[in-house]
């Protein structure tokens, strides 16, 4: 037996760090979205009572530190399931990019092998089984458009918004979530509007949506890596309607109502970084 199952890349509209908890985690509020930017895994079953992983990119591990063979792993011992499976992942996401690319993995390993042993774990039940992999995973496991709370884990649905044309450019480095929580000035940080955020999504009002993007991990990308806070300004030059870091960086993304602006932005952007993906948001 053998799936294929599509684990979409997410970008953050708004992202905001309250404060610092006792755990070590920064407490958050963000809307997130998913984009038809994609890996695929095929999930296929195998004789052997272990979980294999095979990656398309050499980049991304394939032992115990990948998030989908952790996936398949707490799967299995949380149900004690006695039976194996390979598990390779088609990569599109860029890594270490601020989409997500590991845990929308994790999430789709979770939503794929839940059907295939029949575990009949709800989608809730999902999430919260992701939590124990990564803070971003229960959205991933979810999909759509969210409000994400807590450390990222607690999620409330919100309603899809407008549709658009989304243009994500990653620089050629690599930024470590974990290096730029522990680099934020939480006595001065530029806090988004969140609330506008939501109201303008509920209100479908894609130039306010546009207006009120913001991401409190911004001044602190920028000032480690100057490459990106200049991405994002030729990217406002290419005539976006809204721009934004997504995540921890570096990846910054455009949002464009109309196609032929979006591809303008595109090939503006081709000629300076290599990485570069004009993508609709995804409304589940
Ligand atoms: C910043 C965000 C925004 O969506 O995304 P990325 O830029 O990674 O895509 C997320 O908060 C990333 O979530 P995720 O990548 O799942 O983080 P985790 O694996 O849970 O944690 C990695 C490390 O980041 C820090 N961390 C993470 C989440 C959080 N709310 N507070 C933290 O301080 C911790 O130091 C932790 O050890
Ligand atoms: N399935 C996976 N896909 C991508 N990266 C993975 C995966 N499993 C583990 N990783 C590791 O997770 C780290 C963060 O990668 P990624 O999830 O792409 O970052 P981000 O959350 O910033 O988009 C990298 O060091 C990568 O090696």
């Amino acid at each position: 037996m053998k799936y294929i199952v599509k684990a979409p890349a997410k970008i953050n509209l708004s992202l905001d760090v309250l404060h610092k908890r006792d755990d070590g985690y920064h407490e958050v509020e963000m809307v997130m979205t998913t984009v038809d930017l994609a890996d695929r895994i095929e999930i296929t079953e195998v004789s052997k009572d272990a979980v294999f992983v095979d990656v398309s990119k050499g980049i991304v591990p394939s032992d115990h530190q990948n998030l989908a063979y952790q996936a398949a792993m707490l799967l299995k011992k949380r149900f004690g399931v006695r039976k194996g499976v390979h598990l390779y992942i088609h990569k599109h996401i860029p890594v270490s990019a601020g989409l997500a690319g590991g845990s929308t993995n994790a999430a789709a390993t979770l939503r794929g092998l839940n059907k295939l042993w029949g575990l009949g774990l709800s989608i809730d039940e999902l999430a919260e089984l992701g939590s124990e992999i990564g803070s971003d995973v229960p959205f991933c496991v979810y999909g759509g458009t969210a409000l994400a709370t807590g450390r990222g884990e607690k999620i409330e649905k919100l309603s899809t918004p407008p549709p658009c044309w989304v243009v994500l450019a990653k620089p050629p480095i690599g930024v470590s979530t974990k290096e730029i929580y522990g680099n934020l000035n939480l006595n001065d940080i530029a806090h988004p509007n969140t609330e506008a955020v939501i109201e303008a999504i509920n209100q479908g009002d894609f130039e306010r949506i546009c207006s009120s993007l913001g991401n409190a991990m911004e001044a602190t990308t920028f000032s480690l890596y100057p490459k990106v806070d200049n991405l994002k300004k030729q990217m406002e030059n290419f005539g976006a309607d809204g721009v934004l870091m997504s995540g921890s960086g570096p990846t910054v993304f455009a949002l464009a109502k109309n196609e032929s602006r979006a591809w303008r932005i595109y090939n503006g952007l081709k000629g300076f970084v290599d990485q570069v993906y004009a993508v609709r948001l995804l409304s589940e």
